[in-house]
């Protein structure tokens, strides 16, 4: 390729990025006529919504399904996902409360789900990202839910029976784990590896074949376990990309999980009811009296129309020993008429039935 071309080719770029930037800014600019709208429409005392989960997942939907190439659909999405963040933080920048310290799977689950242009706070538990949210601190909080590898994040699930939240979406994220270490460890003399204990239970193979003998140490996440890891010569952490960037660590090992489809679902939590989108999950909590044949009455009506159960879950009830909550996500929306039926039914027989909320199925 002559430098005659290449420079030809510049100026066509250079010539695009500038529509693409006009374009954008037009974008921009009707995002804030919708905010001025909604403003205006707004009865006495109503506080306005600029944020609409269902929208962006019809946006991004819409998008994946006009893509041409050659970048690929989720690319392609990635990239309005962005776009649409920033001009929401033109109406309203968001407050996100989620699982710290920074450089959590749980942060990069909020940046896939909001975008970047959102004010995020990092929490040190996951009960206090509930109480963040309850306070009214922030718009939204996010939590992990469920791990393919390990099963339910039961902190998250009892924070639901403790706080009124309604769930408003989903995100899921592949998770990689590699072995990291700091610049003055000495790796042949490696004597303790920190994570976060569901980390360590999804590397625990590789960790029994690679380091048999080494302490694990499990620490509140696997940020502070990158954290730790800085100040000491002897030890190693397990921790995904943004932690080990954060905190200028080495990966001795990657991709070091024993599934390679190892991913985790993480809930986005607020007050905020969604509409349906006609691809919606509903997420609910139920109690049933302690009787034989009750799980089955609960499954029944579901079965019956043919409803696509996604995830049941149990829990001790906190209310009494050997009592127990079902937390069950189905497809549908709860103001579907089929649905709306089918939770009649089952709160008929029920002690106790709580939507926790219908949100847009994760998109990206
Ligand atoms: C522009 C709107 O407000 C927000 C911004 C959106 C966007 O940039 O496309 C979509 C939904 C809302 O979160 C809207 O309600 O349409």
């Amino acid at each position: 390729m002559s430098e005659q071309e290449l420079k030809a080719l510049r100026v066509r770029i250079d010539a695009l990025d500038t529509k693409v930037m006009e374009l954008i800014s037009e974008r921009a600019r009707c995002a804030q006529e919708v905010a001025r709208v909604k403003m205006a429409s707004l009865a006495e005392g109503e506080v306005p919504v600029f944020y609409r989960p269902e929208r962006e997942a019809q946006v991004l939907k819409r998008v994946m399904e006009r893509n041409q190439g050659p970048l690929g659909n989720e690319e392609m999405a990635r990239l309005f996902r962005e776009i649409m963040s920033s001009c929401l933080a033109l109406e309203q920048p968001l407050k996100v409360a989620y699982l710290g310290p920074e450089g959590t799977f749980t942060q990069a689950a909020a940046m896939k789900h909001f975008g970047h242009a959102v004010i995020s706070k990092p929490m040190a538990a996951i009960d206090e990202v509930f109480r963040e949210v309850a306070a009214g601190a922030v718009n939204f909080g996010v939590v992990p839910v469920e791990n393919s590898t390990e099963g339910a994040v039961n902190h998250t699930l009892d924070s639901f029976l403790e706080h009124d939240m309604v769930i408003c979406g989903e995100v899921e994220l592949r998770i990689h784990h590699h072995l990291l270490v700091g610049e003055n460890t000495k790796t042949d003399s490696i004597s303790r590896i920190y994570s976060h204990a569901q980390s360590l239970a999804q590397c625990r193979k590789w960790l029994d074949a690679h380091y048999p003998n080494v302490e694990r140490v499990a620490v509140s996440s696997n940020a502070e376990a990158a954290k730790r890891v800085k100040g000491e010569w002897n030890s190693a952490a397990i921790a995904g990309d943004m932690a080990a960037g954060l905190y200028g660590l080495t990966r001795l090992a990657e991709k070091i999980e024993d599934r390679p489809d190892n991913s985790t679902r993480f809930l986005m939590i607020g007050s905020q009811e969604v509409p349906p989108t006609g691809d919606d999950k509903t997420s609910i909590i139920v109690s049933m009296s302690n009787k034989p044949g009750a799980l089955h009455e609960l499954l029944v009506p579901f079965h019956d129309n043919g409803i696509d159960l996604t995830r049941i879950e149990t829990r001790p009830s906190r209310s009494g020993k050997w009592t127990y909550v079902f937390f069950i996500d189905f497809v549908g929306h709860h103001r579907d008429p089929l649905i709306k039926g089918v939770l009649e039914k089952i709160s008929q027989e029920a002690v106790a039935l709580k939507v926790l909320g219908s949100y847009p199925k994760a998109v990206l």
